[in-house]
């Protein structure tokens, strides 16, 4: 693992390390996470309409934790072997002890992330919360809460490790913009404790 690139986001500091593990680690985690985990494409429903969320997504967390994502109460799937093991690492590097994942897949340009805060009542005042990326690289857009304007853009790639702290989701909203350029699938997952 190399030493943390810091993101300032004032008066937070986030940390990138890429690369995050061996090259051949990342690649074997990419093919089988995006082959094995159980992808399913979520119904949302915004403003009395019913869409298709774009992306894959799906959420693996200990036994008994329960998480309600964009008005749905989802029941966690159990952690395969490997992704238990990344769990285990990633807390270590975050200081946390990490029990839930969501996991998304961008098929291509077209799938994105809207804006948002990871701050759902589950996960308490100040989460700090970790996103470990394979795949194509998209930029990770940020903007201070209450402000349209784009702040800072993260290009977040394949065998990435961004650790938001304490705080920063109280101040700021980050998303995964569509893009016309000619990307392939992306496979994030964003490590975080439910209380
Ligand atoms: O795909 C990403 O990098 C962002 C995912 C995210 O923001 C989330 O799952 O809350
Ligand atoms: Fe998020």
């Amino acid at each position: 693992m190399t030493a943390a690139h810091p993101i300032d986001l004032f008066p937070h500091t986030a940390s990138l390390f890429q690369p995050f593990l061996s090259a051949a680690e990342a690649d074997r985690l990419f093919r089988s996470l995006g082959e094995h985990l159980p992808w399913y494409q979520a119904r949302l429903n915004l403003f009395g309409r019913w869409h298709w969320s774009p992306r894959l997504q799906c959420w693996i967390a200990d036994e008994g934790v329960a998480y309600t994502y964009s008005g749905l109460t989802m029941a966690p799937e159990p952690w395969p072997d490997d992704l238990a093991r990344l769990r285990d690492l990633v807390s270590e590097v975050a200081g946390v002890r990490f029990n839930s994942v969501l996991c998304n897949w961008y098929r291509n340009g077209q799938d994105s992330m809207g804006w948002h805060s990871d701050d759902e009542p589950e996960l308490g005042e100040a989460p700090v919360v970790a996103s470990v990326t394979f795949g194509d690289e998209r930029p990770f857009q940020f903007r201070r809460k209450g402000e349209r304007r784009l702040a800072t853009s993260v290009p977040l790639g394949h065998n990435s490790l961004l650790v938001m702290p304490a705080g920063l989701q109280g101040d700021w909203q980050h998303g995964i913009p569509k893009t016309r350029k000619s990307v392939g699938p992306r496979l994030n997952l964003t490590f975080r404790r439910i209380l």
